[in-house]
């Protein structure tokens, strides 16, 4: 099954320009990972091991074939075959959940020990971290730098791995590092720069890397991320250390990023991914895994309530069956309100959240809750993209609730189940609205949800819900959010300002809210978009007194603009939507101001 070809630096550049990358020269490609071959021929004990790792990775993973690409790297980064390929940058492609995570952290940690060997012969050997990985979220890079502490336990503390990232305070971080004193540092883009701009020496600790991984590469290299990225490796030593790659996807920054900085020795690993077809020069098709089962559930939105209900009965299973199910949202305000809703108003039992408004403690505990090797039990986190990628959940089946916002997104997603040896179910829900977005992301089982007698229950314990205080703020927000996530989306959509605006409020009115109060009865008057700045949007609203002027900001607190970055003020967008008439309260019977980014 395995195809290698001889590399060629001339010929892979061509390749990478073409966006052929994946087909050609210097590449190693699996036809498939189906079931049956979800590992391959090769044993750990089959590579030249450290007794250490060895032992560390038996009590972690008992004794285990190796999966494809961990043989792949492993063939040539374990074994003195290809020296060479030990200073090329390397660029690691595999569906989700095959085991990349081993791939690139087991040749690191063995090269570590020997190096640490080599230090206590008395050779002379660098001081200070040494290999250094950079993952998009606080709860990938606490994932990481647990298996390699796992990996590590059999090391007699000779490698030391510690990490900094945003759950933690900096004083916190400084101290953790003083005390770890690690050659290996696990850490978040955002982090890793606050530590090098404000404490003091920082940058001395990273003067001695000399491997530089960035794992879930293609989302650390879009752009609301890369300029960071570009930020750290200046602030490593010259010339830059080696890089590893790797992603699930291979997206077009990411095909960008390898052409202008990957050194010309580049060497590319990929499986398991779609070769273009013909006329397709730049089309890399990202690939779910083989072992999740597509499903569509289409659903109309005065109905939403009751479909996320059933969805998830019939995915949970009965209350004996202990199955998880990952739930992900399009916003932060759209999870919240569903979320209180169901637990508080539905006392459905297992239900978590999990987003970037929580308090560490809880985002750790939540992550933790539904991860691998955490104890059986039944539930469903309610995420937003926090936990889409990288994350290494045990869960049944994955529900999207609205579009991803590309095939990548869809395939991370959809990743977080059927990982190595276990199938699992991405269960896709659209509305009307929504649907334009599926031709983008392949070919689906279609299946309808019917609305038990439960989901109509659970429908009509919420009754009245908008005469509570808390739920009617966190309605509107909810809104607001859909609101602005449509309005973001629209072009892709193709829908127009009225259809979004009667979708979100039909999406309301699936809660049982009554038409009367959650249509909007006249016209929907859009203040304009691409506004940079909320005074902006603001000062238009109050210029015009047949809005009411009352507004709703949302995520105000955001709009400090000395806090932000140049580049996020570029990406800010306001839009002002403003509603003559019909909605729940005084405050939405408005203007409500809504941030696009
Ligand atoms: N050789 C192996 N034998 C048994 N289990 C393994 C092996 N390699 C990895 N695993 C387990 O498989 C699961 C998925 O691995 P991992 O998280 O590294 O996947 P990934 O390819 O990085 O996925 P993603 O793209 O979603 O980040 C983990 O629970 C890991 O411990």
């Amino acid at each position: 099954m395995l195809r290698r070809l001889s590399s060629s630096l001339h010929a892979l550049r061509h390749q990478l320009h073409q966006g052929k990358l994946g087909t050609h020269i210097g590449l190693v490609k699996l036809s498939s990972c189906d079931r049956p071959n979800v590992f391959a021929e090769t044993t750990f004990a089959d590579f030249p091991l450290d007794e250490r790792l060895r032992r560390g990775l038996e009590a972690a993973l008992g004794k285990s074939y190796v999966t494809p690409v961990q043989h792949e790297v492993f063939s040539r980064h374990l074994t003195d075959k290809e020296q060479s390929a030990r200073q090329a940058d390397l660029l690691l492609q595999a569906p989700t959940g095959t085991g990349k995570t081993i791939a690139f952290l087991l040749p690191a940690l063995q090269r570590l020990l020997l190096l640490e060997d080599a230090r206590r012969a008395g050779k002379s050997v660098p001081e200070g971290v040494l290999t250094l990985v950079v993952a998009p979220t606080r709860e990938l890079v606490l994932q990481s730098a647990k298996i390699a502490s796992r990996l590590l336990q059999f090391s007699g503390g000779q490698v030391r791995s510690s990490f900094v990232a945003g759950s933690f305070s900096l004083e916190e971080d400084i101290s953790r590092l003083r005390e770890d004193m690690p050659q290996l540092l696990f850490a978040t883009p955002w982090r890793l720069a606050r530590h090098l701009q404000t404490t003091p020496h920082f940058v001395n600790a990273l003067q001695s890397v000399d491997l530089l991984v960035l794992d879930e590469a293609d989302r650390l290299l879009d752009p609301s991320f890369v300029y960071k990225v570009d930020y750290l490796i200046r602030c490593l030593p010259t010339p830059r250390p080696r890089m590893v790659l790797c992603s699930a996807t291979f997206s077009e920054p990411l095909r960008k990023f390898a052409i202008r900085s990957l050194r010309a020795n580049l060497e590319v690993i990929r499986l398991g991914s779609k070769e273009p077809s013909p006329g397709q020069a730049n089309a890399e098709v990202a690939e779910v895994a083989a072992p999740v089962q597509q499903v569509l559930v289409r659903y109309k939105a005065e109905e939403f309530l009751t479909t996320l209900h059933a969805t998830l009965e019939q995915e949970m299973g009965q209350e004996g069956q202990m199955r998880r199910v990952l739930v992900v949202f399009p916003t932060v305000r759209w999870l919240q309100f569903f979320y209180v809703l169901l637990k508080h108003r539905a006392h459905m039992s297992g239900l978590f959240a999990l987003h970037r408004s929580l308090s560490d403690d809880r985002r750790r505990a939540r992550a933790l809750r539904f991860s691998r090797g955490a104890p059986a039990s039944r539930g469903a986190l309610f995420a937003t993209d926090l936990a889409s990628r990288g994350m290494d959940f045990d869960v049944h089946a994955v529900i999207q609730v609205g579009p991803p916002s590309d095939r990548e997104q869809y395939v991370h997603r959809a990743g977080r189940t059927g990982r190595l040896a276990s199938q699992g179910r991405s269960v896709l829900l659209l509305n009307p609205v929504e649907l334009t977005v599926l031709k983008e992301l392949g070919t689906f089982e279609e299946e309808q949800v019917q609305a038990s007698a439960s989901s109509h229950h659970a429908l009509s314990s919420m009754h009245g819900w908008w005469e509570d205080a808390s739920l009617s703020a966190s309605g509107h927000l909810f809104f607001a959010s859909a609101i602005a996530f449509y309005l973001n989306e629209s072009q892709r959509l193709r829908a127009r300002a009225v259809d979004v605006v009667q979708t979100v409020a039909a999406l309301l009115q699936s809660t049982g809210l009554p038409q009367a109060m959650s249509s909007p009865k006249r016209d929907v008057d859009f203040l304009g978009r691409g506004r940079t700045y909320l005074g902006d949007a603001i000062r238009e609203a109050k210029s015009r007194p047949e809005l009411n002027g009352a507004m709703i900001p949302v995520s105000n607190q955001k709009h400090g603009g000395a806090q932000r970055q140049p580049d996020q003020h570029r990406r800010a967008r306001l839009w002002s939507v403003a509603f003559h008439d019909g909605l729940p309260s005084q405050s939405l019977n408005c203007t409500c101001v809504v941030d696009l980014w």
